[in-house]
């Protein structure tokens, strides 16, 4: 497309499980960005956390990443990174972009010798075919729901530095979220402010509390999540005891 940016969009989460809300956030993003931006979104990317992240009730990566899998057997588009996983410890989400975009640089944009090339491709990084077949640079940004944003200002949660790098480097899709404000939120920020040109947010209209929180509950209660969780990982957790279901089902 003449005159567009490429652009890849990367969540970030625990993921536990996958909703069908996780999956929407990239449908709403892209439409809204190709209706109001040059972007040209060309691929969409879920990365899980790493367990040693420690969040109550995590279950293992191994599975997160079999939900997402299957979960996005729906989507032609958006696709799970396993790197994080892969990883020896939790990393912090501005190196999880750095790491993409430097792939992204050594395999698209032409950066990195031949080399560096080879040694990185594996069966995981089979998005980057979504990227082939133009010689335009392709950037990461970060979708996450407006939560995600306002917990910029927990303290001790992020580093001012990383957040000046996620909003000035890279840039953030901000899905809006029942009960957040992220106009208010910005407007109280300086440095949010000062890169707000790269904030997009997005305004989901139809409105929903979709939540793994909500659904891990519902699971341990035997109350049924179909039309809130993808069937194929309904299927997953149930036969795999995940989420206290052992004694379901
Ligand atoms: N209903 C939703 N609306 C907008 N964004 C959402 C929604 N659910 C999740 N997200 C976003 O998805 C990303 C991944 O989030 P995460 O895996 O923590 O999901 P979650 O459902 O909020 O999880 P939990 O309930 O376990 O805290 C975050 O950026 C989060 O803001
Ligand atoms: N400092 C950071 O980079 C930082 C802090 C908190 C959460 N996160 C990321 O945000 C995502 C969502 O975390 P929560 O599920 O705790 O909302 C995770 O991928 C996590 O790694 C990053």
């Amino acid at each position: 497309m003449t005159g567009s940016q490429r652009v890849v969009l990367l969540a970030c989460g625990s993921f536990n499980p996958p909703t069908n809300m996780h999956l929407r956030m990239f449908e709403i993003a892209r439409d809204f960005l190709h209706r109001t931006t040059n972007y040209h979104v060309v691929a969409g990317l879920m990365s899980p956390v790493h367990d040693k992240y420690g969040k109550e009730g995590l279950v293992n990566a191994t599975d997160r990443v079999q939900m997402l899998r299957l979960a996005l057997n729906s989507s032609a588009w958006v696709h799970v990174s396993e790197w994080e996983t892969h990883q020896d410890d939790w990393t912090p989400t501005r190196e999880v972009l750095q790491y993409h975009q430097e792939l992204i640089d050594s395999m698209v944009n032409g950066n990195v010798d031949p080399t560096v090339k080879r040694q990185r491709v594996d069966g995981s990084t089979a998005w980057l075919t979504h990227l082939s077949g133009s010689t335009d640079a392709v950037t990461i940004k970060l979708l996450c729901g407006a939560d995600l944003l306002e917990s910029f200002a927990r303290p001790g949660l992020w580093k001012d530095e990383d957040i000046e790098a996620l909003v000035g480097k890279f840039g953030l899709v901000v899905i809006t979220r029942e009960g957040s404000n992220p106009y208010k939120f910005i407007y109280e920020s300086d440095v949010l402010t000062r890169h707000q040109r790269n904030i997009h947010i997005v305004t989901e209209w139809i409105t929903n509390e979709i939540s793994s929180t909500k659904v891990r509950r519902a699971l341990r209660r035997g109350d049924s999540v179909k039309y809130l969780v993808q069937d194929s990982v309904i299927d997953y957790i149930y036969k795999n005891a995940l989420f206290d279901t052992h004694n379901k089902g």
